[in-house]
């Protein structure tokens, strides 16, 4: 059950291409980054994804069949591949919580019974549960991302596309953002999230796409994508801290922050018994 996408080109308007000629395929990760500075092409590849656009050339294969844009295709794509919006209000069909997540559910038929405990648990997932008879006009931006979040939870979808899913978010919903996107990945969901924050994709995902201007300048598993830094900063990017760190202070190039600590307190404890044993020596 994957994507892949061959050749893919997509224009607004005319001499300018938002996406040029591009290629992916998702089955070389599990949690997929795709990352570029604004007005490099991410949004406009999720809404190819998802059927909303359709390509100006070139094609989308979903399990190695041509996405069709007639109703009845797209009603059976996104049952199983889902999206969260950079901006959650354009996700927002009804008032109250409850019945917005149970929106897409009756829409594919599921027995009241089962919505309920979908809702429930999807509410439990991203630690929103108290929102449940809340009307969504009530919640702050970070609570609606979050209610977004729980909408596609709920669907148990196959693919979870994610645009943008920390932005705005204070320290503990990002933290929390980046424990559910580890869990559907736990759970054989297969996340594909687009950013430009360099340290979210830094830590989750494992096979990065770098789009620049509507190009893909580079792909690979996110420890080597980074390892290029003008390429990079060409894209108007910076490296993650980590990386920025590890080059700077000519350490290897730890995946995450424990690695390092771990590595300097090993160095450390290195320097110390090497300065005891030469003080035992003069004594
Ligand atoms: N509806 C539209 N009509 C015309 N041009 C558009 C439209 N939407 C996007 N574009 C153009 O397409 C290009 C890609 O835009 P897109 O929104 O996909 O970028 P993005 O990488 O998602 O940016 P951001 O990080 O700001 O969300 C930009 O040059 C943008 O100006």
């Amino acid at each position: 059950m994957m994507f892949k996408i061959s050749n893919l080109t997509y224009q607004y308007e005319k001499n300018k291409l938002a996406l040029n000629n591009i290629n992916m395929d998702f089955s070389k990760g599990n949690v997929i980054g795709v990352i570029g500075s604004n007005g490099s092409g991410k949004s406009t590849l999720f809404m190819n994804l998802m059927g909303i656009l359709k390509p100006t050339s070139g094609e989308i294969l979903f399990d190695e069949k041509k996405i069709k844009h007639d109703k009845k295709s797209l009603y059976n794509l996104r049952k199983d591949v889902g999206i969260v919006f950079q901006d959650p209000e354009k996700q927002i069909f009804y008032s109250m919580v409850y019945d917005d997540i149970a929106f897409a559910l009756r829409n594919i038929g599921i027995n009241e019974e089962t919505i309920k405990e979908r809702i429930h648990e999807a509410l439990e997932a991203v630690n929103g549960i108290d929102f449940i008879n809340r009307p969504i006009h009530f919640l702050s931006y970070g609570q609606k991302k979050r209610v977004a979040i729980a909408s596609v939870i709920a669907m148990k979808n196959k693919i979870v596309l994610l645009d943008e899913p920390t932005a705005g978010l204070d320290p503990i919903s990002t933290r929390l953002i980046i424990d559910i996107i580890k869990k559907l990945s736990k759970n054989n969901v297969k996340v594909i999230i687009s950013s430009h924050d360099m340290n979210l994709i830094y830590d989750i995902c494992d096979y990065t796409y770098i789009l620049n201007k509507g190009n893909i300048v580079e792909e690979g598993l996110t420890e080597e994508v980074f390892i290029n830094e003008d390429k990079i900063i060409d894209a108007g990017l910076e490296l993650p801290w980590l990386v920025k760190v590890c080059k700077n202070m000519n350490f290897p190039i730890f995946k995450n922050e424990r690695d390092l600590y771990k590595y300097w307190n090993e160095k450390i404890e290195n320097v110390e018994f090497i300065r005891k044993k030469s003080i035992e020596k003069v004594t």
